[in-house]
């Protein structure tokens, strides 16, 4: 097992779209609610059907006035509802008006166009430079995670309908691809609207909700984190590639995707983003893009001449060991190393994930007590993370740190350090007069 050390702050991959594998437990029993009576303080209206997992109870959760009218539904507990609702951005009418600018002014610098083979897409009718945030949108359906596992999928679908119904902008969920979703099945909308989910939803975590405790076993305080998975109307028009031009994160803080340009776009260029681990090479991600959303990729990466294409995976595979050669703290790693990344990544189109390079530089040349290259890399860490990752990431965190003060960073001279401490100690035998 590699070992990392706690102040060695690890980077996790962008989240992919949701699986729509799910594992069912049975269900107890379904129970039918009166609405809940509306109150002027409160929003939300619940579907009259709940169902249960164990002891927690489900239901349906509308709340139609926010983000500009779109409105939004949840699938969650009640206690859930009481303490996500009573907090921003959910208790407020309109998410997308707080705080932050819906930027870039309407109208968009895309408009959805028919790609052959692949359904609608979003396609750029002006320059997008990059950096520019290209999208930034709130969920019209949240589904807890305990109830997208834990939920038999005919009930599912029964909170899922109730849900969708709700939806002043129903409209717009209803006309998403369903391309990927199973199956016909007997219950004509709702059998849709199960394809429609499970073909566009993303994985989204809410961070920090207040628990007040109450009808659950609620821990008292905070709870860190609740996932849900998440359908998004406008993002869920994004196509695959596997070297895409824009990246995304979910703030938890607005409850919205953030759609960012990785590169310059070209007006008549299609946007897209990625839908699984891009670093993985051909094969695993063509077999996880047909197992999870039904096509087989066409991308440059993917229909490269064999040749060409043998080299890429081999880089791919390069670019894998090395990353957990210079995540193991224990092993020989070198700032020549971590250029080796940055230069793989780089051959391999991937500006989506650059940062991760850039991050394992700054540390790499931090680690041999070159603060000049490890700030530079640490600055270019922190201009591509913030976009791709947000602020509120332990590495966000980290590399400001090495900027501000590189050699108070844990990661000052580490490198140095660590051979004269091995030097010290010696070899086995070492220090052993003869004779
Ligand atoms: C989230 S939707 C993307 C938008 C969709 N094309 C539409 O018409 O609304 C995912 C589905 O789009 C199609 N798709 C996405 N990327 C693709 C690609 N690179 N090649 C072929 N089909 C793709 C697949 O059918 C996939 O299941």
């Amino acid at each position: 097992m590699p070992s990392t050390p706690s102040h060695r702050l690890p980077l996790s991959s962008t989240q992919p779209p949701s699986s729509p594998t799910i594992t069912n437990t049975p269900t107890l029993s379904a129970r039918r609610h009166p609405p809940p009576p509306s109150t002027p303080a409160s929003p939300w209206s619940r579907a009259p059907i709940c169902r249960r997992v164990g002891h927690s109870e489900f239901c349906a959760f509308t709340h139609a006035t926010f983000a500009s009218g779109h409105g939004i539904s949840l699938i969650t507990t009640p206690s859930r509802i009481l303490l996500l609702g009573s907090q921003p951005p959910l208790n407020l009418t309109d998410a997308l008006s707080s705080g932050d600018d819906v930027i870039p002014p309407p109208p968009p610098p895309y408009k959805p166009t028919p790609i052959p083979g692949k359904g609608l897409g979003l396609v750029a009718t002006s320059l997008i430079r990059a950096g520019t945030r290209v999208m930034r949108a709130t969920p019209a359906i949240m589904v807890d995670d305990v109830a997208f596992r834990g939920l038999r999928r005919g009930d599912l679908k029964v909170l899922l309908g109730q849900g969708v119904m709700g939806l002043p902008g129903r409209e717009g969920f209803l006309g998403l691809s369903d391309a990927a979703g199973e199956g016909e099945g007997e219950n004509g909308v709702l059998d849709r609207v199960w394809r429609i989910f499970s073909t566009n939803a993303f994985r989204t975590t809410v961070k920090g909700v207040k628990a007040l405790g109450g009808e659950e076993k609620a821990p008292q305080g905070w709870e860190k984190e609740v996932e849900f998975h998440s359908t998004f109307v406008e993002v869920s028009r994004l196509n695959h590639a596997c070297s895409p031009n824009l990246g995304y994160y979910f703030d938890s803080a607005t409850l919205s995707h953030r759609v960012y340009a990785v590169r310059d776009i070209f007006p008549g260029e299609e946007l897209t983003i990625s839908y699984v681990d891009v670093t993985q090479p051909s094969p695993k991600r063509q077999s996880l893009l047909s197992q999870t959303w039904s096509f087989t990729c066409t991308c440059p990466r993917c229909t490269a001449e064999p040749h060409v294409l043998a080299e890429s995976d081999a880089r791919c595979d390069h670019l894998n060991r090395l990353r957990r050669e210079l995540d193991d703290y224990s092993a020989s790693a070198t700032p020549e190393k971590a250029e080796l990344l940055v230069t793989l990544y780089e051959l391999e189109g991937l500006e989506v994930r650059m940062y991760e390079a850039y991050y394992r530089a700054a540390l790499e040349w931090n680690g041999v007590g070159d603060s000049g290259r490890a700030v530079r890399y640490a600055r270019l860490c922190l201009d591509r993370g913030l976009l791709l990752r947000g602020p509120d990431r332990p590495f966000v965190e980290s590399m400001r740190a090495l900027v501000a003060d590189p050699t108070g960073h844990w990661s000052w001279r580490f490198r140095v350090v660590k051979k004269e401490r091995e030097e010290g100690e010696g070899a086995p035998g070492e220090g052993k007069t003869e004779g």
